[in-house]
């Protein structure tokens, strides 16, 4: 359903952030892109979105070429993108917001539903602005919330772990559960969290702009538990020494 193909991205300066990238992900799945932090992996999704305007390569939605598209094109093909950092919206009611997604009007109902898969409850929410007063994890979880009602075909949540309580997180982990046991779009998810790992179909690594593994979570989770203690291990026996 998404095919990435040789894709490259360097900053206005030169430097080469994006090297080289071949994707392909299926329908229907939930892929969790893993990494160090700088690898790439917010640029990346932001390359598939379209928020950043590719320096070479192509990328293939449901068949088609939509390389040469820009956001708004690429949202109208079923591409939802949640940003690392959500943009507050003056004026826009978190209502508002959620109907713009849904292309719908809303009953009370499907609101409570929607903020109620990112733990929030829609009554406390659905009238304030989208404003500053929101705190951080708010706004996080009603961006993600937004995108749910998007219901996509390519729905990519960056890091939506970031900022949210364990509560709210457990919920979101839920969610992504339950949108993969319906099967209705592929989910793409930056995550550094071993729980969402842990639900990955597939889990992609990118390290300085290139995929370092990719493969079903029964291959690649049990590597990178592994390596992660292989780089504990030698420090945690210096602090021994100490
Ligand atoms: N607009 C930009 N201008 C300059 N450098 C940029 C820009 N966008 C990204 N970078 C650099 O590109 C590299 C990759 O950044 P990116 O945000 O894609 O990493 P990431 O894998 O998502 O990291 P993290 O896990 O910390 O969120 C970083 O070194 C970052 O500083």
């Amino acid at each position: 359903m998404l095919k990435l193909e040789h894709l490259a991205w360097s900053i206005p300066g030169g430097e080469s952030i994006i090297k080289d990238i071949d994707l392909e992900l299926g329908e229907g799945k939930l892929v969790v892109v893993t990494g160090p932090n700088g690898g790439g992996k917010t640029s990346l999704a932001k390359l598939i979105a379209g928020v950043e305007t590719l320096s070479g390569g192509r990328i293939i939605f449901d068949g088609e070429d939509i390389t040469d598209m820009d956001v708004t094109q690429r949202a109208k093909k079923g591409l939802a993108y949640a940003f690392q950092q959500p943009v507050r919206f003056k004026g826009l009611t978190v209502r508002d917001m959620l109907e713009l997604a849904a292309g719908k009007s809303l009953n009370e109902g499907e609101l409570c539903a929607l903020m109620g898969k990112v733990g929030l409850c829609a009554s406390e929410y659905i009238d304030r602005e989208l404003n500053a007063s929101l705190s951080g994890g708010e706004i996080k979880r009603i961006e993600i919330a937004s995108v749910l009602a998007r219901k996509a075909k390519l729905s990519i949540f960056d890091e939506p772990e970031a900022g949210i309580d364990l509560w709210s997180f457990a919920r979101l982990v839920e969610t992504f559960e339950e949108l993969r046991a319906k099967s209705t779009g592929t989910l793409l998810v930056i995550s550094h969290q071993e729980r969402i790992l842990s639900i990955a179909d597939e889990i992609v690594v990118i390290a300085d702009g290139k995929v370092r593994q990719h493969g079903p979570r029964q291959e690649i989770l049990p590597q990178l538990l592994a390596n992660e203690h292989a780089v504990r291990c030698p420090l945690e026996k210096e602090s021994a020494i100490v």
